[in-house]
């Protein structure tokens, strides 16, 4: 579904120049749950931010439908941007609106949706979210779960193909964090969506995805399944993520 080629981004500017990501080739299936795990500032936001287009590569090519994306603009950018949730670390809410409003925001630039039809699809998202009951509550009055609640529901409201998710669990405490990766799992089966996860915690790996990429100093260390890649690890990076460095 997203196949990932020399993959490059170099940033260049008033401070040292930084290599954040260099040469990573990565395949991402229809359906997956894919982790992205690495140490902090492996390069894992930045691969996140050149699939949502927020960044351009300095080169490589991202194929989504056979189209590479890196290479969009105007129009056909706005469209393959819409093909995407995501879901930003600090949610990225617009706090002077209610939690209904936040969730038809995107809505707004669709066509087809009158008032009645944005009601019904907000309805909808707010129960696949599980928080119908808060449609009027504003995001202050939310907590950190809830928050990432509405985020998810408002990535949602354009039915993307894929959803991607910068550090959903880092702000949380355990037992949210174990409903959150719950609705994630359920969002990828009853919605079929594709779920790109970035995460330093091992644990989300264990626990939801079917693949995973170790990045390490903006190189891949390794993909593949989880039970392959975590089973019998072959890069050093892995081993020390695993705790069983030699
Ligand atoms: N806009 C930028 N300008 C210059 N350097 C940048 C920029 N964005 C990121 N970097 C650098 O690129 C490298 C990778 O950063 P990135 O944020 O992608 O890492 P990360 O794996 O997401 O880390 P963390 O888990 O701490 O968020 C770092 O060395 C960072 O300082």
């Amino acid at each position: 579904m997203i196949t990932i080629s020399h993959l490059t981004k170099i940033f260049e500017g008033k401070g040292p120049r930084v290599t954040a990501l260099e040469d990573v080739n990565l395949e991402i299936g229809k359906g997956d749950i894919y982790g992205i795990i690495g140490m902090s500032g492996a390069g894992k936001s930045t691969l996140l931010r050149c699939l949502t287009l927020l960044e351009r590569p300095t080169s490589g090519q991202i194929m989504l439908a056979g189209q590479d994306i890196a290479s969009l603009s105007g129009a056909q950018l706005r469209a393959a941007r819409r093909g995407m949730g995501v879901v930003f670390q600090g949610y990225n809410l617009l706090m002077q609106k209610t939690v209904a409003e936040n969730v038809a925001f995107p809505l707004r630039l669709e066509k087809g949706y009158d008032k009645a039809a944005v009601q019904a699809r907000v309805a909808e998202l707010l129960a696949i979210v599980g928080l119908e009951d808060r449609a009027g509550a504003y995001p202050a009055q939310l907590s950190g779960g809830q928050k990432q609640r509405v985020a998810i529901a408002r990535a949602l409201a354009t039915q993307p193909e894929m959803l991607l998710c910068d550090e959903p669990t880092s702000a949380l405490d355990p037992l949210t964090t174990k409903s959150m990766l719950a609705l994630l799992t359920d969002i990828n089966k009853k919605l079929g969506v594709t779920i790109i996860i970035i995460t330093h915690e091992l644990s989300v790996v264990q626990a939801i995805c079917s693949h995973v990429a170790v990045i390490s100093e903006g190189r891949l260390a390794e993909s593949g399944a989880v039970a392959d890649v975590f089973g019998s690890p072959r890069s050093a990076v892995t081993k020390l993520l695993l705790g069983r460095e030699e």
